[in-house]
Parts: C-alpha cells; structure tokens; sequence
C-alpha cells in the first residue's frame, strides 16, 4: 500500500497513491497516522482523479471524515500538479465541503486555494467556563466546523487542556475544531489549534480561514491577515462577503509503502 507525504506548515498527511480501492477501517487509518508505529501523520487524503471531477477524501487520525482541510488541499492540489492529473490552472477539486479553486505557485513551493465563504453564527457565540476561565466562543463554519476563542497567551499548553473540551462541548453536534488566538495588530494573528479527530496540530489551514475571518468581522484585522502558528505562517485574504483565500506552503517529504505487517 502506497503512501506520498507531504506536508504544509507542518500539518502533515499521507496521499493514498495505491491503485486499489482504499479501504482501511477507523483503526487502521488510527495505526497508520500513528508516530512510532505507523508511518506518521495528521491525516490520508484519498483523491480521485477522474480530470472531470477531482475530489478529494480526508481523513482524520481518529478515522472520521472531514468536510474540508485548507493544508490537505493545498498538499492535494500539489499532489494533483506533480503527478501530472492537472495541465490548465486554476482548476476546482471537489470535497464534501463544497468545491474549491486551486492554483499551484513557485513550482509547487505554495498554493493558493479559493476555500468558500466563511459562516457564522452557526450557532451564535457564546460563554462559557472552563478551568475557572471565562471564554466567549465564536463558532464558524468552513465547510468544516470551527470556533475561535480570542485569549491573551496563545500556547500548545492551553489548546490541549481547553481545545478537547470545547470540540466536544454540546452546541457542536459534529464536534468542533479549535482556535485560540491572539491579535498581534491589524494584520497578524497568532494561533494555536486544537482538531477535531485529530488533537493538537502545529497548523491548520481552515483553521487560519476560520482565525481571520472572526477576526475580520470582529473589525480587529484588515482583509489581508498573516496567521502565524508552530508550523509556519498561512497568508488569507478575505472579501467584503467573507469569502476566503488562502495561500500557504507545501512541502513532498516522501515516498512510502506501508507493510501490511503494521496492522498486526
Ligand atoms: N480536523 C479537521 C480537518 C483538517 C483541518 C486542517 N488540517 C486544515 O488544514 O484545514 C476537521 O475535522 O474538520
């Protein structure tokens, strides 16, 4: 079974580039992202390549399936160019979180993503308290569910105690990503994240999206913000309707067949 691994600031997925059908369960999709006996990842991207429909399957490390990743479709758009699927730029790539236009730049150093107009109010933020600290949550929709929660110290510390609980809390039905920034000034953010299905990640692209575009709303940034994490920094310009894009860079780390001898 083969795998391509890129990764884009640090958030990192395996391409499935086998030619049967892809068919691992929860469990082993778990196994195959895990560090020490798999081989090492944020999450698969399993596309399709038929050149009048590409689209794209994500998957977290827990095995769910996710409406939308911005570093998974920069690394699949990436993916797309290297292996020859996509001649004419920009070109669109389906996902379950609605479709989205891409364009390779610097030879595939970066790529830029035309990612959706950001929703809110879904629900309306909200408080709570969690760990003697009151927060005021501002859900946001991607295509995948989001909530950003503006804090004085962004740390990887703070979004692993509060970020597994805010995924889970009960107005998230599906769950939630989470993000805890820090307004630098009108054009930088500074962010840690927590994912849903997959926990603490040094990047996220439609968390970058999500990060801005409260922000923007908020009127605390201007439309192009510079969001700045662990991983690297992911560049997003938003329009006066909240339409988002992104753009950030990709990285090809390897070519992998995996041993079926890791499910054992
Ligand atoms: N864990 C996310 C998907 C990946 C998001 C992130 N890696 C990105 O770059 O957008 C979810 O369940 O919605």
């Amino acid at each position: 079974m083969h795998f391509i691994k890129y990764h884009a600031a640090g958030n990192d997925y395996l391409v499935y580039s086998s030619q049967s059908p892809f068919e691992l369960n929860a469990a082993q999709i778990t196994r195959v992202c895990e560090r020490h006996q798999g081989l090492g990842a944020d999450g698969i991207l399993v596309p399709s390549f038929d050149p009048e429909h590409l689209a794209v399957t994500i998957y977290n490390v827990d095995g769910s399936q996710a409406e939308k990743s911005g570093n998974g479709l920069r690394i699949l758009a990436r993916h797309l160019w290297d292996q020859g699927h996509v001649t004419e730029q920009p070109f669109k790539v389906h996902t379950a979180g609605g479709e989205v236009t891409c364009q390779v730049l610097e030879k595939g150093a970066r790529v830029s993503i035309e990612m959706g107009q950001a929703q809110f109010n879904v629900p309306e933020p909200f408080a709570v308290t969690l760990e003697g600290q009151a927060l005021e949550l501002h859900p946001v929709s991607m295509g995948n569910p989001h909530c950003v929660v503006f804090v004085e110290q962004p740390s990887e510390a703070l979004a692993r105690v509060l970020g597994p609980q805010i995924e889970r809390l009960a107005q998230f039905p599906k769950r939630t990503n989470v993000q805890f920034v820090r307004v630098l000034d009108r054009s930088n953010l500074l962010v840690q994240i927590w994912e849903r299905g997959v926990g603490y990640t040094l990047s996220s692209g439609t968390s970058s999206c999500a990060a801005a575009a409260v922000a923007r709303r908020l009127g605390l940034v201007e439309r192009d913000v510079a969001v700045h994490m662990p991983g690297g920094t992911i560049e997003i310009t938003l329009s006066d309707t909240f339409d988002v894009l992104m753009q950030g860079p990709v990285c090809r780390v390897a070519s992998m067949a995996l041993d079926k001898e890791c499910f054992a």
